[in-house]
């Protein structure tokens, strides 16, 4: 039976792949306190000890505008800490499966961004995560890296449960009309991982090692994500200090942040579809989801 070692057991991601891949193998869930990515001496210790033959790693350094005054500690777990995981893979033929996101661009294609694109990160995050993806790519260890954006579930923090927490305190919202992306599941992340890992687990030597987009369907804004998410509160009769005519969509421009976000966060799954024969779900239905999960 294939050990499989998660990190960041308590994100988003991490905490859905607990679920998604008990199936697949024995899963050795790791916490900061079991594995401190921040740590090289940890990181290697977790690894001599559990000796996984895939290690999935979700685990990051996510604060997007904290980064940009802490740089050194958002390469640590971005770029160093996937370096030493695929150097340890490349040892012991182990496989790494690893996430990154949309924010490694620039965001002024005028179309969805495919794997090939040129990165050109805007951000001290955005730089950490393509830092990690190009060690990954050096270290000769097999491996996945799978892009994708705007993360959402209902376990952990997302724009989804700030914007609830808002509507509950807030008569009005201004929310940014001019960045588009697809909101993804943290649970269509770790299922989409499984399929992909079935199949490695199947035939590891036919296996299309590689970069991957893996996001929802479809796209909207932030504001337009908002605006769902408020109208499913309204809908369900959640006691609101707002309705979504009282959200303003804005310019970026209006919304200054320490770190600037892609315009253009959206990217192209047709590699992953093809290659797996997969058809991602709409960011909807994801998101319909994660509400009803938090609403029960
Ligand atoms: N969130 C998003 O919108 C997006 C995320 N991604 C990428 O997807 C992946 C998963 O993201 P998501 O699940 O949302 O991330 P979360 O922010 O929900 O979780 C990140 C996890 O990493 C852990 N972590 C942080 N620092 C360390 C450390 N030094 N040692 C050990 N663990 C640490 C955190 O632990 P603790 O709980 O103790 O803080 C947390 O559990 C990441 O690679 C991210 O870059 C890509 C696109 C969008
Ligand atoms: C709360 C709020 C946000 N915004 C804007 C700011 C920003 O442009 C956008 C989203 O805000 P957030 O800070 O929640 O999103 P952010 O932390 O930038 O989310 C990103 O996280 C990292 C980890 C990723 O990898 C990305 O894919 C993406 O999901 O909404 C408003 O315009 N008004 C508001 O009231
Ligand atoms: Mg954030």
């Amino acid at each position: 039976m294939t050990r499989i070692l998660i990190t960041g057991a308590n994100g988003q991601v991490g905490f859905e792949s607990q679920r998604a891949l008990a199936l697949l193998g024995d899963i050795v869930a790791c916490h900061r306190a079991q594995m401190d990515l921040s740590d090289p001496a940890s990181i290697e210790a977790a690894l001599d000890r559990f000796r996984p033959g895939i290690i999935v790693n979700p685990a990051a350094y996510t604060a997007v505008d904290q980064a940009e005054t802490e740089p050194a500690a958002a390469a640590a777990i971005n770029a160093e800490a996937p370096a030493r995981l695929a150097a340890w893979a490349a040892r012991h033929d182990a496989l790494l499966v690893h996430y990154s996101t949309d924010y490694v661009f620039d965001g002024r294609k005028a179309g969805a961004y495919v794997e090939d694109d040129a990165a050109q990160p805007q951000s001290v995050y955005g730089q950490t995560k393509w830092d990690g993806e190009q060690a990954i790519r050096r270290s000769g260890a097999r491996h996945l890296i799978l892009r994708t954006s705007w993360v959402v579930s209902a376990h952990g923090n997302n724009f989804l449960k700030t914007v609830l927490a808002l509507a509950q305190q807030r008569q009005t919202l201004s929310i940014v009309s001019d960045q588009v992306g697809a909101p993804t599941s943290a649970a269509l992340v770790a299922d989409a991982t499984a399929h992909l890992l079935a199949r490695y687990l199947q035939s590891p030597q036919a296996f299309p090692y590689g970069t991957y987009h893996l996001t929802a369907r479809g796209e909207t804004s932030w504001y337009d994500y908002a605006r769902h998410v408020v109208g499913l509160a309204e809908q369900a009769g959640l006691r609101l200090a707002l309705t979504t005519d009282a959200i303003q969509p804005i310019p970026s421009s209006d919304y200054p942040l320490p770190a600037p976000r892609p315009a253009n966060s959206r990217l192209d799954c047709e590699r992953l579809e093809r290659t797996f024969g997969l058809l991602m779900p709409h960011w909807q239905a994801g998101v319909d989801h994660v509400f009803s999960q938090l609403s029960d």
